[in-house]
Formats: structure tokens, C-alpha cells, sequence
């Protein structure tokens, strides 16, 4: 009797969990607008292109699809399931500038929230609540600094001692990674990683953090599954250390909203200066608690505090704090490290940045005045008051590296070629799909009539291109791609030419990027929406890499080890 009633049991789950999705899949792949849409092979039923495309990075098989194809293609994912890319500006600004029509797919939003502990960080939320979560954070953003210079320089220059005829190999990733966290636990919420100074075992939260980044998947088929079975999603490698992990952000990101609202209250009690920093914690905090209900410092906060339009819940917040780390500290460390690659390749590049980056040295101080700063300095030791004058010169330094051309060349010119995100997705979710303006017809370049190409000059009296996509249906944003784009930047689209930048092509100008017309940070100018789904962090990071290209490359020349092979992976 017990038997029958199992399998029963076990049938049902069976259809709930597995058959009822994947028929569900298959209808709407079926019926799809982009199934009949040109695009490469499938070479295998199951997992469609995906294989080839975890290498795409290093085997330029986008741009290989586009010559091919044209800038709008489709490829196949899951049980041969089309999913379409473009490169297309028109197609990029229509599709980002309507980022809540176009959210990112739910399995991107499940792995990027196990990152980010929990799904109400401003990564993952969408529709309203990020619009609301956009709007507070927005200000501390605007607001955020780089509470201190990277001791990194000392480190490295203290390994080169005794190096004088052989210059010392240094893996930049690990230390970069390293400093980054750092200086993002600092400005982010005041903590201090120490992460240059010792071991991430010693710190419990560098620990956890290690441990939730380690679990970035490899290719593997049940990872494919996962996405569309979110049952199996449970059973992840790692589970119970990842839980653990989970814990430890969650009671230390506790301590640390408790401590900062204790500090933020009683100064506002006592109507004293502030002693809670400038991190964007403290800031949040502020705003938080100006925008809520008063409370007494005395209360501590339950992980349940409810959000109102302007403030946050508590586990809004600390969703935040993950958040800030899982999108600016790897990001940043990357971006880093490709610069210095980049100028290693490129010694007469490094050459010119160093010269640039001395012109700003001298003189580098508060007023300008260096006995005075020094005098200054001192001063503020002897007081116990090591921020103020500091603060200043770090301030002014900022204000200096802004103002370097030469810099910002370099460094757009190294995020545009190794942009950090080499990709994003997003789904439509416009209900009866939607027609995607295109500035070239879908199809590939050969097979073009000349009537298409003819009509192809009267966009600008009007005329336009669309591509059909149904609701459910998936668009690749292949960020990397569109950065190197020949089309749009010219045939030296894959080398590093930061002297580009004085004047970019029509193409790249039409690029909806954030940061010139690079896709990096994903979108920003022109229309209603654009931007509003962008990275939140971007100026921050900007300014970041520079002082560390500052701190960096004024000392030290940089090779590349000719032995080492270098290569992108997607982990
Ligand atoms: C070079 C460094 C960085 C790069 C290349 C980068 C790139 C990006 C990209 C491409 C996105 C959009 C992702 C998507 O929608 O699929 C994004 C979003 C975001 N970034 Fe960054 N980022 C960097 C640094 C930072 C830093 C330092 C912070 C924080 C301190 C940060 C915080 C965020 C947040 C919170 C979002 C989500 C924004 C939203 O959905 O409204 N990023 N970033």
C-alpha cells in the first residue's frame, strides 16, 4: 500500500519540479520569434552553443559569429533554446534604457544573490524596489571617498629589495585582490580587512567572503540544469560552508548596522560632530534613520526593521553590505590587473602615464606648501587626529588625478579592451513582446540585399529595422565584444591605443556606455531610463584605479614574465 502511494508521491514530484518546466520550456522555445533568426550552428542538442561560449573570451568567437552573421544573431542555449545577441547600438540603448521592462533573468538573479547574501541587495531587486533602493543609495554614492592611500607600493618595493639584477615576479591578481577589499571594506562600511597585512584566514569575514567567491561555478552540466530546474539549485557543491559563510556576513553585518546607528544616534543626541565615518554604511545609516521612525541609541536593531519609500529595512541594508563587496571588490581587482598588463605590454605607454604621473607628484600636498603640510601633519599626530590633513591631501590628490588626460585615457582605454563584466543577459518581460529597434537588418552582411543597405541611409529621415523577441525571451549583452567591436571602433579595435580617446569614430560614439563609449559599466547617456540599471559604483571604482596606477606606476616599471600565458576564464 505504501508503495504505490511513494511513487505516486514521487510522480508528482516528479511533473511539478521537472516535466511541467520543461514543457513549459519547449512550448515557448517553439513558438519563440527568434527560432528561425540566423545565427551559428548547434553543435550539440542539449547544451546548444554554451560549451564554445565559456571560452569566447579568448577564442573571439563573437566577433568571428558577427562577421559571419551580422551585429544581431542568435545562438542556442539549453535543449537548443534561441537566445538572441546583438551588438547593435540601437538594439543595446532600447533594451538597457527599458531595464524593468528587460530585467536580468532569474537564474542570473539566484547566482548573483548567493553572492550578494540574499536577494534585497540593489543587484538582484527589481521593479520597484530597486527604483526605491536606487533612490537612497543614489546620494551616499555621489557622496563616497577613498578613506586612505594603498600600502601596496611598500609592499611591492620592499619584495624588489635585494632584486637589484633580477626584477621580483609578482602574481598582481592575488595582492590586488587583496588591497582591493581592503580599501572596499573600508569606504564601503569602515571595516578593516587587513588583508594586506595578513591572511584572509585571520579574518572571519575575509573568510567567509573567500569561501562564497570560491563556489563561482566551472562549466559543468548540472550548473545548465539549474538554471532551468531551480529545484536542483538546492543542491549546490559547497552547500553547507556556504551557509556557514552566510551566517558569519550576516551576524557580522549585523554588529556593524547596530554599531553605526549607536554612534549616528548619540551624536545626534548629543549634537556633536560626527564621530561615525564617511563610509557608505554611515551614510546609508544617516539617511536611513533620518527617513524612519526616531528610536532610542539604546535599542538594538532587529534583522526585521520594516522599509518605508524612503528608507531601507534592516535586511535591505545588509543585503547592501554583501552587495558592495561581491560587485566592487573583484571588479576592481581585475580591472587593475589588466592595466598593468596592458602597460606591461606596452612600455612606451608606461612610459609616457609614469612622466604624466610625476608631473602630478610635485607639488602633491593640502596646500602646496610642502613644510606647511608637514607641520600640518604633525600637528594633527600629536593631536591623535590622523584624518583631517590627510583627508585634505587625499582630496586634492583625487582632485589632480581627475584632471590627468593622459591618465583617464589609459585607464578607459584598458577597461574598454578588458572590461571586468565581459557579459550580462537580460529577459523580456514586456507582456506580448517587443519589436527591438536595429540600426543594420538582421542577417549576415553578404546575403544583404542592396536595397537593405540602401535603405540603410535613410535611418536617420526615420526609417528602422526591428527584431521580434517574445515575452520570456532571453538577449545576450556581450559587453567585451561590443568593446572591441571593429565595426564600431575602427580596424585597431583589439589594441591598446589610449591616445584613441582624443577623438572616437562615429560608431563608438553611438555606443550607449557609461563611460564614453565603452559598455563597461553598461549604460548611461541619452534617453528616459538610461543608466538606471547601470553600475551605482562606477566613479568610485574610476577614481580607485587611478590612485592605485598613481601609487603604483610613478615608482615602479612593470614586465611581463614572456613565460606566462595569460588567458580570461569565466569562473
Ligand atoms: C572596474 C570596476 C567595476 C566594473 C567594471 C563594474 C561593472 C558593473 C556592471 C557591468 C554592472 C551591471 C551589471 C548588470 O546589470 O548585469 C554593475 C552594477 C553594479 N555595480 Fe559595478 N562595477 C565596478 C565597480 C563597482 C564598485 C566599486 C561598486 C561598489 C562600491 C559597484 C557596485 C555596483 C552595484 C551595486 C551594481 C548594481 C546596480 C544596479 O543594478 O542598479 N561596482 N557594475
Amino acid at each position: 500500500m505504501l508503495l504505490p502511494v511513494l511513487s505516486a508521491a514521487a510522480l508528482l514530484l516528479l511533473a511539478v519540479f521537472f516535466i511541467v518546466p520543461l514543457a513549459r520550456l519547449l512550448l515557448r522555445q517553439r513558438s519563440s520569434p527568434l527560432r528561425n533568426l540566423p545565427g551559428p550552428p548547434c553543435p550539440s542538442f542539449f547544451i546548444g552553443n554554451l560549451a564554445e561560449m565559456h571560452d569566447q573570451e579568448n577564442t573571439n568567437l563573437i566577433a568571428t559569429w558577427q562577421d559571419t552573421y551580422g551585429p544581431t544573431f542568435v545562438y542556442r542555449g539549453f535543449i537548443g533554446g534561441p537566445r538572441l545577441m546583438t551588438t547593435d547600438p540601437v538594439a543595446l540603448a532600447h533594451v538597457l534604457a527599458h531595464a524593468y521592462q528587460y530585467p536580468k533573468p532569474d537564474f542570473v538573479r539566484d547566482s548573483l544573490a548567493s553572492m550578494a547574501a540574499g536577494h534585497d541587495g540593489l543587484l538582484t531587486v527589481e521593479g520597484d524596489q530597486h527604483r526605491r533602493q536606487r533612490r537612497i543609495l543614489g546620494p551616499a554614492f555621489s557622496k563616497l571617498h577613498l578613506a586612505s592611500l594603498t600600502p601596496l607600493r611598500d609592499i611591492w618595493l620592499k619584495q624588489a629589495d635585494g632584486h637589484q639584477h633580477t626584477p621580483p615576479r609578482i602574481d598582481a591578481l592575488s595582492w590586488l585582490a587583496r588591497a582591493t577589499l581592503d580599501v572596499i571594506g573600508e569606504a564601503g562600511f569602515g571595516y578593516h580587512f587587513n588583508s594586506l597585512s595578513s591572511p584572509s584566514t585571520d579574518n572571519e569575514l575575509a573568510t567567509a567572503f573567500a569561501v562564497i567567491f570560491s563556489t563561482a561555478r566551472k562549466f559543468r552540466v548540472i550548473t545548465i540544469l539549474q538554471v532551468w530546474f531551480p529545484i536542483l539549485r538546492r543542491f549546490r557543491r559547497n552547500n553547507a560552508a556556504m551557509i556557514q559563510a552566510h551566517a558569519t556576513m550576516d551576524r557580522i553585518g549585523i554588529d556593524l548596522i547596530n554599531q553605526k546607528r549607536t554612534e549616528i544616534l548619540t551624536e545626534s543626541s548629543h549634537k556633536t560632530t560626527s564621530r561615525a565615518g564617511r563610509d557608505l554604511l554611515s551614510l546609508l545609516m544617516r539617511s536611513n534613520l533620518a527617513n524612519s521612525a526616531p528610536s532610542s541609541p539604546s535599542s538594538p536593531l532587529s534583522p526585521y526593521t520594516a522599509q518605508t519609500q524612503t528608507s531601507m529595512s534592516t535586511r535591505e541594508v545588509l543585503c547592501q553590505i554583501s552587495t558592495f563587496i561581491a560587485a566592487g571588490h573583484e571588479t576592481t581587482a581585475s580591472a587593475l590587473t589588466w592595466c598593468l598588463y596592458a602597460l606591461a605590454r606596452a612600455p612606451h605607454v608606461q612610459t609616457k602615464l609614469r612622466a604624466a604621473l610625476r608631473s602630478i607628484a610635485l607639488g602633491y600636498g593640502a596646500t602646496g606648501d610642502r613644510a606647511h603640510d608637514q607641520e600640518a601633519e604633525m600637528e594633527e599626530e600629536k593631536a591623535g587626529q590622523k584624518s583631517g590633513h590627510q583627508q585634505a591631501q587625499e582630496q586634492d590628490l583625487a582632485a589632480r588625478l581627475q584632471g590627468c588626460e593622459y591618465l583617464d585615457w589609459v585607464v578607459r582605454e584598458a577597461l574598454r579592451l578588458h572590461s571586468p563584466v565581459t557579459s550580462t543577459m537580460r529577459v523580456c518581460m514586456r507582456p506580448g513582446g517587443d519589436d527591438i529597434p536595429l540600426s543594420v537588418p538582421v542577417g549576415p552582411p553578404s546575403t544583404r540585399s542592396e536595397a537593405a543597405e540602401a535603405a540603410r541611409e535613410k535611418v536617420g529621415s526615420g526609417e528602422r529595422w526591428s527584431v521580434r523577441v517574445a515575452e520570456g525571451d532571453i538577449i545576450s549583452i556581450p559587453i567585451q565584444a561590443v568593446n572591441r567591436c571593429r565595426r564600431l571602433w575602427g580596424e585597431d579595435a583589439g589594441e591598446f591605443r589610449p591616445e584613441r580617446w582624443a577623438g572616437l569614430p562615429a560608431g563608438a560614439r553611438s555606443i550607449p556606455g557609461l563611460l564614453g563609449g565603452t559598455l563597461t559599466f553598461l549604460n548611461g547617456n541619452g534617453s528616459v531610463g538610461a543608466g538606471n540599471r547601470a553600475c551605482i559604483g562606477w566613479r568610485f571604482a574610476l577614481i580607485e584605479i587611478k590612485i592605485f596606477l598613481y601609487t603604483l606606476v610613478k615608482d615602479m616599471e612593470f614586465w611581463m614574465d614572456e613565460d606566462m600565458v595569460i588567458e580570461k576564464r569565466i569562473k
